[in-house]
């Protein structure tokens, strides 16, 4: 397969994991267009039907034309209807009222058009109209990864339910089709999705729809990406975020990329079977070389432990027992000392893990150590672990906690292997794809594939999961019950950012705004969490803090500026963002949606504010980066409106200041 500048390679050889990638034939300039490509088939995500045209053209619409029959999709207009009917609507239509009043799952949907897709082309070409059809890339769909043999059971499992749902739709949309396919083939044309499809979504990088890309799909992940995709209606667009030399790999990033590498790790070997840390394929490399192998040399991680462990047994083994690890976001190191958070109300209390350590005790980057730092105020005695101060506070060490996945779909491995799955896990199943496809990412940058799966349905579990704060420190943890405060803090925040969408959508924003600041201030010394164990000792002891780059901090600033606009509070708003900037100008590449993003909201909130000056200065930097981005377009364009409104304003004020002054001039003469 090759294009104007660029051709895919194969793989080099068997044991090559990454496959075929694309390869620039050509120089490409920061922001040209590297490559672009259609969907074979895409499917508008669950909670969009009634907002977004599903024809294929995944247009918002202003005046929805609902479909009479299924009462589901919604059209943008006769024509639209009508090409939509005629491009495959008729038979999902059928699948639709079969699945009424149920809503199938956004993968179920797109693997029914994609079939039906694929079944017409070959239908079309059985009574001779093939000529007039474009070529059929069914092909190029099945021959993307769907990494079956590589998959958790939990995945497993889900994945089969889909298949069985969807081949169930099938037959009511066309039982040629389903004569053909069978439900394994339906279970991993949907886990294919898991690992090669893509959110379509809107300038301000809102979820749309989900759609499969056959030559999109080629290009290969990077944590540190030379393009960025984005959306020109469903048309996926590459463009280059710097300059790309010939022969080099063209390379997206498929995660967020504002987080911790073991953050990113756990997310690509969940939805894309990879591993960015995998430890060199040699029995018998030592923990200690292994360590040093890790980007950042510093830390010995699960890799690590895989690797030492494969000395004497089997390195696979090994392996996918570190991969097990890195998905629980478990440090190598087994804890020092394991103590229990105090309990926040009815939720379960969560614990803190405290290590002996200097660096995060996972394969990390640089970054990382920043992005977890903790500090504790100059002259408490605390600090001095580490260079690096803030103001008056010194780097103490590193806290980081999740809430971790829900597990418990181990034993469904035999269910899944036989298909044999009875109407409450297909229930379970449908549900928890609904969730899956319904309000992801595409807030949090979403840089590529549809996060979809057991990582959401596990995710909307983990609200109910118990807090785990990992806390690392040198000689030893000689500060407890401080680091036992800090971490109570950290949990009531993590609690507390799961509830952000819920009170958003109930349209309290105001309680989310006034908790979030809250949180914030807590997290920074303010009033703290009160443990029954640690507060009178930490009260005596140092109040730790979070560094100014931690990713808490990043995140819940995210929120508060998210929320303070829902909640119309422009100047909290205003304050979060110009706050989060500097956090985003650490984590993502100079030029990045969110970044550029980021950039036109607080220049928007500035001239609401009449601040022309910071409108006009964030509005620049929007536009240059949008421009290269988005290729211009919408999004650009505004933040080019607003720069040009802000230098007007800022002309006028000049003028009325340069009056006043030949004024006051003209009186003293
Ligand atoms: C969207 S596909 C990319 C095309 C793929 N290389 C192929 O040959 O079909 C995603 C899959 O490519 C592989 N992949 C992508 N980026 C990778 C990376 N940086 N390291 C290892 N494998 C990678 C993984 O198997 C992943 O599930």
């Amino acid at each position: 397969m090759s294009g104007p500048g660029w051709h895919v390679q194969g793989a080099a050889s068997a044991a090559d994991e990454k496959g075929r990638r694309v390869l620039a034939d050509r120089p490409f300039a920061a922001g040209a267009v590297v490559l672009s490509d259609d969907p074979y088939a895409c499917a508008v995500v669950s909670e969009q039907l009634g907002s977004v045209c599903s024809c294929g053209c995944a247009q918002p619409l202003e005046q929805p034309l609902r479909c009479s029959a299924c009462k589901l999709v919604c059209f943008a207009s006769r024509d639209h209807q009508r090409y939509g009917w005629n491009a495959g609507h008729r038979e999902e239509c059928a699948a639709l009222r079969a699945a009424a009043p149920r809503v199938p799952p956004t993968a179920v949907r797109l693997a029914l058009r994609c079939v039906l897709r694929h079944w017409a082309a070959q239908q079309g070409a059985a009574g001779g109209a093939a000529a007039a059809a474009a070529p059929d890339r069914f092909g190029e769909v099945l021959s993307l990864q769907h990494h079956w043999e590589r998959l958790q059971d939990g995945a497993k499992l889900l994945y089969a339910q889909m298949g069985a749902l969807a081949h169930s739709l099938l037959g009511a949309a066309s039982p040629g089709a389903a004569e053909k396919f069978t439900p394994r083939d339906m279970a991993q044309l949907i886990a294919r999705y898991g690992a090669n499809s893509h959110t379509v979504s809107d300038a301000e990088l809102q979820p749309l729809a989900v759609g499969t890309f056959p030559l999109g799909a080629m290009v290969n992940h990077d944590c540190r990406p030379n393009t960025v995709h984005t959306f020109s209606g469903t048309r996926m667009v590459f463009r280059a975020i710097r300059d790309i030399q010939p022969g080099e790999e063209v390379a997206t990033s498929y995660t967020e990329l504002g987080a911790t590498r073991w953050e990113r790790r756990a997310a690509l070997l969940q939805h894309h079977a990879f591993d960015i840390d995998t430890p060199p394929a040699a029995a018998g490399v030592a923990a200690g070389q292994q360590a040093e192998a890790t980007e950042g040399g510093a830390a010995a991680g699960p890799a690590a432990v895989a690797a030492a462990g494969a000395v004497g047994g089997s390195l696979q083994a090994a392996q996918q027992a570190a991969q097990q690890a890195a998905l629980q976001r478990l440090p190598a190191q087994p804890a020092a000392a394991v103590l229990s958070l105090p309990q926040a109300g009815a939720e379960p209390a969560g614990e803190l893990h405290l290590c002996d350590s200097l660096l995060p005790p996972w394969p990390h980057d640089e970054r990382d150590v920043e992005l977890t730092a903790v500090l504790a105020p100059a002259g408490s005695g605390g600090g001095g672990s580490s260079s690096g101060s803030s103001g008056s506070n010194t780097r103490w060490s590193g806290m980081w906690g999740c809430l971790p996945a829900a597990r418990g779909a181990a034993s469904a491995s035999a269910a899944s292997e036989s298909f044999g799955i009875d109407d409450e896990l297909l229930e379970t199943a449908a549900e928890h794809a609904a969730l899956a496809a319904g309000g992801t990412g595409s807030r949090a940058g979403l840089a590529g594939g549809w996060q979809q799966g057991p990582a959401q349905a596990a995710s909307s579990e983990g609200q109910r999961q118990a807090p785990i704060v990992h806390c690392w420190r040198a000689g030893g943890i000689q500060q407890a019950a401080a680091a036992l405060d800090l971490a109570a803090r950290y949990a009531a925040a993590l609690r507390l950012a799961q509830l952000v969408d819920g009170l958003l959508s109930a349209g309290s924003a105001g309680t989310a705004v006034h908790q979030l600041r809250g949180a914030l201030a807590a997290l920074d010394g303010g009033s703290r969490v009160a443990s029954s164990r640690g507060a009178a000792a930490a009260s005596a002891a140092t109040a730790l803090v979070l560094g100014p780059r931690h990713i808490l901090r990043l995140r819940l600033l995210a929120e508060l500026h998210r929320a303070a606009i829902a909640a119309g509070q422009w100047e909290v708003a205003l304050r979060a963002g110009q706050q989060l900037l500097p956090l985003y100008e650490f984590v993502y590449p100079a030029v990045w949606p969110q970044l550029g993003l980021l950039h036109a909201s607080v220049a928007k909130l500035a001239h609401l504010l009449e601040r022309p000056a910071e409108a006009l200065a964030a509005a620049k930097a929007a536009a240059r980066i949008l421009s290269v981005t988005h290729g211009g377009g919408s999004a650009a364009e505004e933040a080019r409106r607003v720069a040009a409104e802000a230098e007007a304003e800022l002309a006028h004020g000049a003028a009325l200041q340069r009056r006043a002054l030949e004024d006051v001039a003209d009186v003293d003469d």
